[in-house]
């Protein structure tokens, strides 16, 4: 048992290395258990590993994720159990496998493999390390395509040279993990970009990958290392996208929904982005309002997209810049506020300063 085999473990939560300690006891000593993939990149670099991912050799999966009593989904043309742990996190237990694509950008078909070709079909390979767990808790950690040396040197290397070609999507989840763990590309991957862009619109999980890009914690850097490695096509606004980065540092909440809203105002043809992306409707109508004259109050997505797209857009009076003109509280305030409202609607007022000046007239008017 090395000691990093043992540090990488002690990273997980005890519920969980308790939850690995009973399978690969079930699966007994002519099966291996492993955990595998983000979760052993994420404990090396010393962040505690919730999204648990589990491939099982020479085990009959389904038996052996349902030994545990947990509720368990099982998918039988990809020997693959999502089990939901205690608390309600779901973890994937998975049949080791090769892979073969028939078609480059669909799915890819899944064949009975060791764990080491399971290794090998991966995307990076700093994705790429095993942690063993033996039917007595004996810890291993297997290292087939020379992750560990590339998660030290914090570099991003895909396994073969038809990777991206084959799963496009893999450009996507480059650029997150780059731009979420502070990774470099290696010159083998910036090689394979020009074959992703080429599969792009016929890979579909490459737009899932995209729209799982806008919910990481700053879509703006990831947007942005897209750029950098010559895919900026694949999402427009990354200034904007950014733009939203900095008000999150600065504190403001910016939700999915808003960065998507900034991409689409970016794109020359925003339908179609929304339709690949599976944006629904909802961020071309945040987009809208944003983009209308309709007083939205500050802090709200409209008001905060608003500033970023027109920081020039006239702000409108509200009910205290009225009351502080001297109406009196109560229902001509609100009567005020429709004037204003109205105005504006049918484009007599354009700025602060016409706002205050119609208000005055109005007021006066209303005195005489
Ligand atoms: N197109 C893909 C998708 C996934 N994987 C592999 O499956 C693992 C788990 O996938 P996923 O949970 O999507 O990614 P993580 O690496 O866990 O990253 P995240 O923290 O974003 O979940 C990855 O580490 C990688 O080994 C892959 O090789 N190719
Ligand atoms: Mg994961």
């Amino acid at each position: 048992m090395t000691p990093l085999a043992t540090h990488l473990w002690e990273q997980l939560l005890a519920e969980d290395r308790q939850w690995l300690r009973a399978l690969a006891r079930q699966a007994g000593p002519r099966a291996r258990v492993a955990l595998v993939g983000g979760a052993v990149r994420d404990a090396f670099l010393g962040y505690a590993p919730l999204d648990l991912d589990v491939v099982a050799e020479g085990a009959h999966v389904e038996t052996l994720a349902r030994a545990s009593g947990l509720p368990v989904l099982f998918h039988p043309a990809f020997q693959n159990a999502t089990v939901t742990l205690p608390d309600g996190r779901n973890a994937d237990l998975v049949r080791a496998r090769r892979e073969t694509y028939p078609v480059a950008g669909q799915n890819p078909l899944p064949h009975p493999g060791t764990l080491e070709d399971d290794l090998r079909r991966r995307d990076f390979a700093v994705n790429a390390l095993a942690l063993l767990i033996g039917p007595d808790s004996e810890l291993t950690l297997l290292d087939e395509m020379n992750g560990l040396s590339e998660l030290e040197a914090r570099v991003l290397r895909p396994l073969h040279p038809r990777s991206f070609h084959e799963d496009a999507s893999r450009l996507v989840r480059g650029a997150r993990l780059a731009a979420r763990l502070g990774f470099a590309a290696d010159p083998e991957l910036l090689r394979q970009v020009p074959d992703a862009l080429a599969m792009a619109a016929r890979t579909p999980r490459l737009w899932v990958e995209l729209k799982l890009l806008l919910s990481e914690a700053r879509p703006g850097a990831a947007a942005r290392k897209l750029e950098e490695w010559g895919a900026g096509e694949l999402l427009p606004g990354v200034e904007w996208l950014q733009g939203l980065d900095t008000l999150q540092d600065a504190g403001q909440p910016v939700s999915p929904q808003l960065y998507a809203a900034a991409a689409l105002h970016a794109a020359a043809d925003p339908v179609p982005l929304a339709e690949q992306l599976g944006l629904g409707d909802r961020p071309a109508a945040l987009l809208t309002r944003a983009l209308s004259d309709t007083y939205f109050p500050d802090g709200t997505p409209e008001r905060v997209l608003r500033g970023l797209l027109r920081p020039d857009a006239p702000v409108p009076l509200t009910g205290r810049d009225v009351l502080a003109m001297g109406v009196p509280p109560g229902h001509a305030v609100g009567e005020a506020l429709a004037h204003l409202a109205r105005l504006r609607q049918e484009g007599q007022i354009h700025s602060r300063e016409e706002e205050q000046a119609a208000l005055q007239k109005y007021l006066e008017a209303d005195r005489h």
